[in-house]
């Protein structure tokens, strides 16, 4: 049983939490609605016992964007770095019909796994998944004058891009629209990144930078392995 296994996912220990056991029982969001948990349960599951489990976002993360998606009334949002799926199937629950998961990957093998499942959520359609280096999915989309009409973006991907992805969702997302940047901790190496961490250097700077930015406010949460909200002024 898989929520009898405790695996590391995003410097946190999961399933141990109460959420985590929550969570396998039932999606946490969705309450008693008519929204099915089909297809989301197994997503779950099968992510979590997936060798790079520990890649997906935590429980509690994906809640909370799902409700913020929710609560913006979001009709297009962009994820970069998607693995299975399990965040984008979240987001794409609560979106309206006609709304869109710009799904950003270089890997189709992660999403092999998911799409099944999307299908079986009945959300298949709201996914759309894009394989190719995100840097390249965003240079489309502000080429093709998708500039300001992003709703909210969520940044996971590798470390090393993370200022590029920023500057571009930025771009891409509205006025009063959200961009959410993940492990924004770095298990703590961000208070004192080592010079050959990249990745943590990475982050530090733009942690650095995103207290001083004067085009968001920000709010950076304890959650997962940190999680920064940028709200676009
Ligand atoms: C931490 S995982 C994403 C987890 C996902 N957000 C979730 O909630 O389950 C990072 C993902 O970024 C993808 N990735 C890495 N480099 C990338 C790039 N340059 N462009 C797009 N995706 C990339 C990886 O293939 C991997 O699936």
């Amino acid at each position: 049983m898989i929520s009898s296994r405790r695996k590391e996912t995003g410097g946190h220990t999961f399933p141990s939490t109460v959420m985590a056991q929550l969570c396998f029982s039932r999606c946490p969001f969705l309450s008693t609605k008519s929204v099915s948990t089909l297809g989301w349960t197994q997503l779950l599951q099968l992510t979590a016992d997936h060798p790079w489990g520990r890649m997906m976002v935590s429980c509690e993360q994906a809640q909370l964007m799902a409700n913020l998606v929710k609560l913006i009334k979001a009709k297009k949002v962009i994820e970069i770095g998607v693995f299975t799926g399990y965040n984008a199937l979240n987001m794409a629950l609560v979106l309206p019909d006609n709304g869109r998961v710009i799904a950003c990957d270089i890997n189709e093998d992660y999403a092999k796994i998911g799409r099944p499942l999307w299908k079986e959520a009945g959300v298949e359609h709201k996914i759309d998944l894009r394989i190719k280096p995100a840097i390249q999915t965003l240079d489309e989309l502000l080429a093709s004058g998708e500039a300001e009409t992003f709703d909210f973006a969520f940044i996971d991907a590798d470390k090393e891009s993370y200022n590029e992805y920023y500057e571009k969702c930025l771009r891409l997302v509205k006025k009063g629209g959200i961009i959410a940047i993940d492990n924004v901790f770095w298990n703590g190496k961000v208070l004192k990144p080592r010079k050959d961490d990249l990745a943590a250097q990475s982050i530090h700077r733009l942690n650095e930078k995103l207290l001083r930015d004067a085009r968001i406010n920000i709010s950076m949460l304890p959650i997962g392995d940190g999680v920064t909200l940028a709200f676009k002024l």
